[in-house]
């Protein structure tokens, strides 16, 4: 259990399902964590969990050690603005979420010398899932294993180059989205060969984690596993043949290739 207190400024999606997850993870409790949002009654399942729950940002920066920026990049200068006079750039540290946004943006803003390492986790943190990829430009060693050992509680993370945060992005955090969107489209098939909407969904998605498992668990290529599934002139390569003259793996890669675009242009220094 850490002592430390932290402020999640902006409790959204992935602002509550860092905190959920830290707090399944038992690394923090929820008195240890400020919740922040304008619209701070959304919140109110969350106080009565033990959570502090406020819309005074500063007032949650004041009493942190680690503060988690988690608005939406264009509501980012807004919240800087309002924290700036509470910030102690000895004590304090930053971790932003936020897509598109540099440490030194951060600091430019600021103009304040503070510590900041970005963090790129996906919605699968809620339940210890998460795949979370770390960078920062300056941030020291210490803080930068204090934010690893956190996001490792919550699922797997790695460090990585800065300028690879909008790919990791692309990859990493919509790729949530991008798998769900695969496994709803298999339930749909699913239905249509004879399956219940809700078995077809619980099949398809079994069948997915079981995939994802082979290459983690065995340390094996795609390819590799494929093959085994194929049976010459058999029922899955007439398949997936016909998924890819349909171009399911180029539509993967262009989409994945414009949303780390994408990532890349979300955040206007100006506000
Ligand atoms: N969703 C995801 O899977 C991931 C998102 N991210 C990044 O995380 C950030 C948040 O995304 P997401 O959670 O999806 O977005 P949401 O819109 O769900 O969350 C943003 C939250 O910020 C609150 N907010 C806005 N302005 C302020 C303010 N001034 N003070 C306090 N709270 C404020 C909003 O509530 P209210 O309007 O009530 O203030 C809202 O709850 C983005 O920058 C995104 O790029 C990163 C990885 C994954
Ligand atoms: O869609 C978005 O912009 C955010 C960033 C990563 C996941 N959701």
């Amino acid at each position: 259990m850490q002592a430390k207190h932290i402020a999640i400024l902006g409790s959204g999606n992935i602002g509550l399902s860092l905190a959920k997850g830290l707090v399944k993870a038992q690394q923090y409790q929820p008195q240890q964590i400020t919740l922040t949002r304008r619209n701070v009654a959304a919140l109110n399942d969350l106080a009565n969990q033990g959570y502090q729950t406020t819309a005074d940002n500063a007032a949650a920066v004041a009493q942190a050690d680690i503060i988690v920026l988690a608005v939406l990049p264009q509501q980012l200068n807004k919240l800087l603005d309002e924290i700036k006079p509470n910030i102690q750039t000895e004590k304090q540290l930053f971790i932003s979420v936020i897509s598109g946004v540099s440490c030194e943006d951060i600091r430019q803003y600021l103009g304040m010398d503070v510590q900041v390492i970005r963090a790129m986790p996906n919605t699968a943190i809620a339940i210890g899932h998460s795949m979370t990829c770390i960078a920062a430009d300056r941030a020291d060693a210490e803080n930068l294993q204090l934010v690893k050992s956190m996001f490792d509680t919550v699922g797997i993370s790695i460090q990585i180059n800065e300028e690879l945060m909008t790919s990791a992005t692309a990859l990493c955090a919509c790729g949530v989205a991008f798998f769900l969107r695969s496994i709803r489209a298999a339930s749909q098939g699913g239905t249509e060969i004879g399956f219940h909407a809700h078995d077809a969904l619980k099949m398809a998605a079994q069948t997915a984690k079981g995939a994802a498992d082979l290459l983690l668990q065995l340390a094996s290529h795609p390819e590799q596993e494929i093959d085994k599934v194929t049976s010459p002139k058999g029922c899955t390569i007439a398949g997936l043949n016909e998924m890819e003259h349909n171009g399911f793996s180029s539509a993967m890669i262009k989409g994945i290739k414009l949303s780390a675009d994408k990532a890349g242009v979300l955040y206007k220094k100006e506000g």
